[in-house]
């Protein structure tokens, strides 16, 4: 528990990662605010302990219980008091009083338990693992309702609708008309679906405006990460699919938009930089300094540009919608199929419009079924997965 009233206790899930690391960092720049208490990776031992010596947490946590030994090992040669668990240790450290704030930030659904437990336990979750909402977000949405958790989406468009509403979220007023999510375009914006072909991994990872992990990455190439953020942003905010809006902004410095009934627009501006979002989370509700310079919009070329998406070229965002739309298991069916054809695609299993295809196929091969428990949802997961992995070992 807090030692103080103003002292934060954060466990970062997802510490070895890309919004871990910018979590971190804005963290050490607060000693006085926060203190990391619990640090949460997969399987990269010698990354974790190397944070755990820069900012000594009272738990470490590794998913892969195979690598206890060594994250034991390394703790000792380190001399530091920090306890060394299995990930099946996780959700009880989670929901007991280690932490007051969790950052989400482990990649896929192997997020969801984790996230699922500090929601339940009524702790400030700052989100960003968005496949746990695409998953099963009415139990989320509930299980933080019914704990008493406050959740601060961190999802950069998420964070911008949230800071565009103070905060608020889907209070049922009736003010909010539409939102729409702004998108880089990613790495092939303005290319054809044909010239897609033959793209390779190294093209689809770099993106044009973050610095982000290799699943979201791609997601980003293929649109898929917008279509995922339009199922979070119904779940986060109550709207439904026909008030949320896309629009391509290849600056990627307007984060997102708001439209309220009396025809006023509001939207937040930033440099694409996540440290933004997660000083907003960690603070909230007051502002954090983070690190991230202010926006000069002269010297960031003084124009800001938008364009439709092309739903024909990255398919990805029409299934998402749809999927939507479906309701049921079909977003649970839609992320699994996703998770699976990345992951072979970036194992150069399968090429990059494999992965709309493959989604597209899972979708039709397993129809939604009402989603009403977490069962139901886990075994469409399942489904899903195993469907994909047998197409692709098909096509081999
Ligand atoms: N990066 C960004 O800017 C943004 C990311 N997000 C979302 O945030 C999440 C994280 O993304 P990002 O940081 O880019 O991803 P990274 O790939 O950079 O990091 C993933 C993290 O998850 C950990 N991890 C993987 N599997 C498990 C597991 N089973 N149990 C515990 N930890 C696990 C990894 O540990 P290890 O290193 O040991 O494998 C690593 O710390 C995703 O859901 C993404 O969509 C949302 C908006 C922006
Ligand atoms: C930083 C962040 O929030 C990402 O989800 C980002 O949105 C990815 O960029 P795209 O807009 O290209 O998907
Ligand atoms: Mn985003």
């Amino acid at each position: 528990m807090s030692t103080s009233s103003s002292l934060r206790e954060v466990a970062v899930l997802g510490a070895t990662g890309s919004i871990g690391s910018s979590a971190l960092d804005v963290i050490a720049r607060h000693p006085d605010r926060l203190r990391a208490t619990v640090l949460a990776a997969g399987r990269n031992v010698e990354a974790l302990l190397e944070l755990c010596r820069r900012h000594r947490p009272r738990h470490a946590v590794i998913a892969d219980g195979k690598a206890l030994p060594a994250l034991r090992e390394g703790l000792r040669a380190a001399a530091l008091d920090t306890q060394a668990h299995a990930g099946d240790a996780l959700d009880a450290l989670i929901s007991g009083d280690a932490c007051d704030t969790v950052v989400a930030a482990i990649v896929g659904a192997a997020g969801l338990p984790s996230t699922l437990a500090a929601a339940r336990a009524g702790k400030r979750l700052l989100l960003a693992n968005k496949e746990s909402l695409v998953l099963a977000g009415e139990l989320l949405m509930r299980a933080a309702h019914e704990g008493g958790a406050t959740i601060v989406p961190i999802d950069s468009e998420h964070n911008a609708i949230f800071q565009c509403l103070q905060g608020r979220q889907d209070d049922g007023s009736g003010e909010v008309s539409r939102i729409t999510l702004t998108a880089s375009g990613g790495p092939f914006r303005g290319r054809d679906r044909a010239s897609l072909a033959n793209v390779t991994v190294e093209q689809a990872v770099a993106h044009p405006k973050w610095s982000m992990g290799p699943k979201i990455s791609v997601d980003s190439a293929t649109l898929m990460n917008k279509g995922l953020e339009v199922i979070e942003a119904h779940h986060l905010f109550g709207l439904p699919g026909d008030r949320i809006g896309v629009l391509v902004h290849p600056q990627s410095l307007v984060h997102s938009l708001v439209e309220f009934i009396d025809g006023s627009t509001l939207a937040q501006l930033g440099l694409p930089d996540m440290r933004t979002a997660l000083a907003v989370g960690l603070g909230w509700p007051r502002r954090l300094e983070s690190g991230v310079a202010g926006l000069d919009l002269l010297a960031e070329g003084g124009r800001l540009e938008f364009e439709p998406p092309d739903t024909d070229a990255f398919p990805c965002l029409r299934l998402a919608f749809e999927a939507l739309a479906a309701g049921g298991t079909a977003p649970a069916v839609l992320n699994a199929a996703n998770e699976v054809a990345v992951s072979a695609f970036l194992q150069r299993r399968t090429g990059f419009l494999s992965i709309p295809a493959l989604v597209e196929d899972a979708l039709e091969a397993l129809p939604p079924v009402a989603a009403d428990c977490l069962d139901t949802l886990a075994e469409a997961d399942a489904r899903a997965r195993c469907h994909t992995e047998a197409a692709i070992a098909h096509h081999a």
